[in-house]
């Protein structure tokens, strides 16, 4: 795991005031959008608006991610060429199909690094994958490049795409979450869930983000602000977590003084792999605790 991202709030690109209040809510990253919350027409507003946000807004420890538009579009070079000169801190390319798609995009943003004097290789990239064939490829697509720093699963687009029918319980997309968390742990990088898109339903957004943490997501994508409350509670661990882990860690030593390999706790046994899950929520809870969100 490269950093911490427990939630990504969407905010189209095309709209001044949501821009403006993009950091006030608590998200761990903003997704300023410049793909599918805004419409054709507006593609070059939003494309300048997100440019001006990015030279000039503060947004403190939120890192700033611009979801570009798909390489299947006439728009996406004129993303880059505007966005990556006003230094975001990540670029999002949605409906990614393989490693290919990041070859393209990598030697775009690179081209234009050289041109423009900006260090090389700063800019990160989280690939968006929605479609079958990208679920297919999620590992090839997550080990593309070194910019790779985590992998999204967009449940709509790829719902759309396998022909399914998209419920709030999510079992047509199961399989694809499972893929994605794999792809993604192999490739040492993060996993990002899709996001709950009924806005005015905060129990189903907590299940839908309690499962995805559950199986191994680092993080959830939101689209509104009212969600970002409760999807970082579900992705901080809590505090009988952490005294588990500790506990876990303490009787590890116990043991080891001992000269055992396996020890018990509350009557469980207690071996590797529950060492290294204690370590992992300490390290989280650590991080989330120095402020060190990446
Ligand atoms: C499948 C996909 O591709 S998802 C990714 C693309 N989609 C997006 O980016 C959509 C982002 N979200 C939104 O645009 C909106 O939340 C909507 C359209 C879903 C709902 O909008 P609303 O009905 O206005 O939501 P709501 O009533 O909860 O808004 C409350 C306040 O939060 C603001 N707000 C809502 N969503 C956001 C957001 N994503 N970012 C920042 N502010 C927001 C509203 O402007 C409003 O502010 P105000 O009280 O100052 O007027
Ligand atoms: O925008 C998102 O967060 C996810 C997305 O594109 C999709 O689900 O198709
Ligand atoms: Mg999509």
């Amino acid at each position: 795991m490269k950093g911490i991202r427990r939630s990504l709030l969407f905010v189209p690109g095309n709209s001044p005031g949501m821009i403006l209040n993009g950091c006030i809510f608590g998200a761990d990253s903003v997704v300023f959008d410049l793909e599918d919350a805004v419409s054709t027409g507006e593609k070059d507003a939003a494309r300048i608006l997100v440019r001006n946000a990015l030279k000039t807004l503060d947004y403190g420890n939120t890192e700033r991610i611009v979801r570009i538009n798909s390489l299947k579009t006439p728009y996406w070079m004129d993303d880059l060429n505007m966005i990556i000169p006003a230094g975001p801190d990540v670029i999002m390319p949605p409906k990614v199909q393989g490693d290919e798609d990041i070859h393209r995009i990598e030697s775009y943003i690179s081209g234009i690094e050289k041109d423009r004097g900006i260090p090389a290789g700063r800019i990160k990239l989280i690939p968006l994958i929605e479609s079958a064939l990208g679920v297919e490829k999620a590992f090839e697509i997550a080990v593309a490049s070194k910019r790779i720093t985590g992998i999204f699963l967009g449940g709509e687009d790829l719902t759309a795409d396998i022909g399914a029918k998209r419920t709030k319980k999510g079992d047509e997309i199961f399989y694809s979450r499972s893929r994605i968390v794999i792809a993604a742990k192999a490739a040492g990088v993060s996993a990002i869930d899709t996001p709950y898109t009924d806005v005015n339903d905060e129990e189903g957004l907590i299940q839908d983000a309690v499962l995805a943490r559950g199986m191994g997501f680092n993080g959830k994508a939101v689209i509104s602000p009212r969600h970002v409350e409760h999807v970082n509670r579900v992705f901080t661990p809590t505090e009988e977590e952490i005294e588990y882990a500790r506990r876990v860690l303490e009787a590890t030593a116990r043991g080891e003084k001992e000269g055992k390999g396996a020890v018990s706790l509350d009557g469980k046994m207690i071996d590797a792999p529950i060492v290294a899950r204690a370590k992992q929520i300490l390290e989280i809870a650590e991080t989330l605790k120095g402020g060190r969100l990446r």
